[in-house]
């Protein structure tokens, strides 16, 4: 058995938190994960709103306190569209296992994202469990396009830098 390599950032609001509790059970039984950092909510009557749980947990990331990130809302989309915002992180939904595949080994993204209302239990557990098992290759083909990614947000930074000295 190789060494435990993965520090995972868990975040839920109140429509993902039972899911939230169910990968989290998973993930501390996993010889792969050496800790799970959980940013909320703590309980299914908790109403922070998910792009708070969703920036809190993107941000341990771009910290470099987790490696990869698994956050649930009713869609998965909002918690994605918000970690989003957080200059470095890669984060999609992906509701199938090859999507799952392509969004790290295409992507690189380091936070999937799963829908409570959408996915049955049995099926984000798998997936929570299958995107821990890709590793990104930057010597592919991809690697290239992610970096185009990258400098898009760069480049949008400036634009918000520029933006706010100005006014
Ligand atoms: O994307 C948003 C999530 O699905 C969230 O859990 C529910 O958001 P809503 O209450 O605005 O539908």
């Amino acid at each position: 058995m190789t060494d435990p390599q993965w520090r995972v950032v868990l975040a839920a609001d109140e429509a993902g938190y039972s899911y939230k509790e169910a990968i989290k059970a998973d993930l501390l039984k996993d010889p792969r994960v050496k800790e799970v950092l959980d940013v909320g909510v703590g309980s299914d009557t908790d109403k922070t709103a998910y792009p708070h749980v969703a920036v809190a947990g993107a941000r341990k990331i771009a910290a470099g306190e987790a490696d990869r990130g698994i956050f649930v809302c009713g869609t998965g989309m909002g918690v994605a569209i918000a970690a989003n915002k957080v200059p470095g992180v890669r984060a999609s939904v992906a509701h199938d296992s090859f999507s799952v595949e392509r969004l790290v080994l295409s992507n690189d993204a380091q936070v999937l994202t799963l829908g409570e209302r959408v996915i049955g239990k049995e099926l984000a557990r798998r997936l929570a469990k299958e995107f821990l098992g890709y590793v990104f290759d930057p010597t592919s083909a991809s690697a290239a396009k992610v970096d185009a990614i990258t400098g898009y947000e760069t480049l949008a930074n400036t634009d918000a830098d520029a933006a706010a000295s100005s006014c």
